[in-house]
């Protein structure tokens, strides 16, 4: 199967994040029904990739050498495939890991495309990017916002699906956190990330969702959790309702504006349900299945906080280390011994570095659909809601498991010294976030290119 310049009207936008957009199937072949297409794009201020798309750089091959499919990939597409069911499945459970199937694009279709979703993707999203017309493929994923072929009641023949993006569920304790970044052990990179946020315009309000509630394995956390990102979802969670989108931000806008919380709710409850126990439905899959632990595991494969591992990035590269340059001589002797560590042990702490950090980044699908009295579907598990007294079956999958390029690190690095020195500035009062004149530059100008 391949796709073709007249196949593009079969297809439409779905969403799409920094680096890949997405499109649904509203043709008739059986084997497309279903899916969803997932597409590299490029950013617009970079030529499109010289081959289609960039393979791994010479270190990337060293670091990830023990994986051969993923170092011998002849494009992006095959590498990120072999990153997902080489290195990610085998830390979170397979069960919830869709790898796809690559399908090869014409760039008639590509182009095609571009042209007919425009108009559907957000303005900032079409000034930042576009589709990447040079890839040869791109990756044919089951559309996880339904959930099929579970028996269910017939009047409530509908299905719900909730996207969430957790982000980092766990404080560093690394002792390589300087001592003027200690805040760093004590509140999240999520929150002190808001703040950085409120402040550059991208976002309209403070989230008061607290990403340790999510992963802390309590039920009542998990609720609170779940009821804060509903107040404020930015690109975090989303709700589908039989496959289209019904609250959150299409195309992962990051303000409110587009949330429409009471389209939402009235569709919710029109299906039979109020809020409350549909965000408690939630919550309870989430509690039930223990997803978020494997999770949670992967992203504490950063055990030394970028301010750690930036160290052991130059030992990689072999060039001077940019953060030892600035600092004073008792100030070194505190990295030095990162900066004696064999190469292997280098490689091992990065490699886990960005294993966690595709970990902290990645989305998760939970769909649900009720099910008849004391009928669940077998291949589905399934979850009991004393407050409604009704079944569901769900299923729960993780999308977005990309592998993140080691050039990433230096900006790692500068995107975290920003956000808690930005933090540290302005945390009180709350009147100070909007004042200027705090000395920092706008983060979204750190490039790592
Ligand atoms: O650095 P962060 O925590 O802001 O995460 C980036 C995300 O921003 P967020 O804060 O979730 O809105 C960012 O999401 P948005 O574009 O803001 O929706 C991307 O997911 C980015 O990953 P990549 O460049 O596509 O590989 C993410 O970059 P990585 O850090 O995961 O590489
Ligand atoms: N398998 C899927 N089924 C249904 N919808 C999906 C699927 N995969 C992705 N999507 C939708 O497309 C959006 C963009 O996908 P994805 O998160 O993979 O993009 P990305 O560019 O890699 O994201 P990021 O900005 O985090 O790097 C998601 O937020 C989700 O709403
Ligand atoms: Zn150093």
């Amino acid at each position: 199967m391949s796709l073709r310049g007249d196949d593009a009207k079969d297809w439409f936008y779905k969403g799409e994040g920094a680096a890949n957009l997405v499109l649904g199937y509203c043709g008739s072949s059986p084997i497309l029904i279903g899916k969803v297409l997932r597409i590299q794009k490029v950013e617009n201020r970079k030529d499109l990739s010289a081959d289609g798309c960039l393979v791994l750089s010479n270190h990337e091959k060293l670091l990830w050498e023990n994986i051969s499919e993923l170092v011998e990939s002849a494009s992006k597409d095959l590498a990120a495939r072999a990153f997902v069911q080489h290195v990610m499945s085998n830390l979170l459970n397979s069960k919830h890991i869709d790898g796809g199937i690559l399908v090869p694009v014409s760039v008639e279709f590509l182009e095609a495309v571009e042209r007919n979703i425009t108009g559907q993707r957000p303005s900032w999203r079409v000034n930042a990017s576009k589709i990447d017309t040079l890839c040869e493929s791109a990756l044919l994923i089951s559309d996880h916002s339904i959930i099929n072929g579970a028996p269910s009641a017939p009047k409530c023949n509908f299905c719900f699906a909730v996207e969430i993006k957790p982000k980092c569920g766990f404080l560093p304790s690394s002792e390589y956190i300087a001592e003027a970044n200690t805040i760093k052990k004590h509140v999240t990179r999520f929150k002190m990330h808001q703040f950085l946020k409120h402040h550059q315009g991208e976002i309209s309000e403070i989230s008061g969702y607290d990403p340790l509630d999510l992963f802390s394995g309590s039920k009542d956390r998990i609720l609170q959790a779940i009821t804060a990102l509903y107040a404020s979802p930015h690109n975090n969670f989303r709700i589908f309702m039989n496959g289209s989108l019904i609250f959150g931000a299409l195309g992962g806008s990051l303000d409110n504006t587009a949330a429409h919380s009471h389209k939402a709710e009235a569709a919710i409850a029109a299906s039979g349900i109020q809020l409350a126990s549909f965000l408690e439905l939630v919550a309870e899959v989430i509690f039930r299945s223990g997803i978020l632990g494997k999770l949670l595991e992967a992203q504490k494969l950063d055990a030394l906080d970028i301010e750690g591992a930036i160290h052991l990035y130059y030992n990689i590269i072999s060039q001077p280390c940019v953060v030892c340059k600035n600092l004073s001589d008792t100030e070194l002797r505190r990295y030095a011994d990162l900066h004696s560590l064999p190469l292997e042990k280098s490689l091992k702490i990065v490699r886990e570095y960005l294993i966690a950090a595709t970990a902290k980044d990645c989305s998760l699908m939970i769909s649900f659909r009720p099910t008849e009295d004391g009928h669940t579907a077998s291949n589905y598990d399934s979850v009991f809601l004393s407050s409604s007294n009704q079944s569901y079956n769900y299923k729960a999958y993780f999308i977005d498991l990309d592998l993140k390029p080691l050039k990433k690190m230096n900006y790692y690095y500068q995107l975290d010294q920003k956000i808690v020195n930005f933090y540290k500035i302005n945390q009180e009062p709350v009147g100070k976030l909007c004042g200027s004149g705090n000395g920092l530059s706008d983060c979204r100008n750190i490039g790592y290119q």
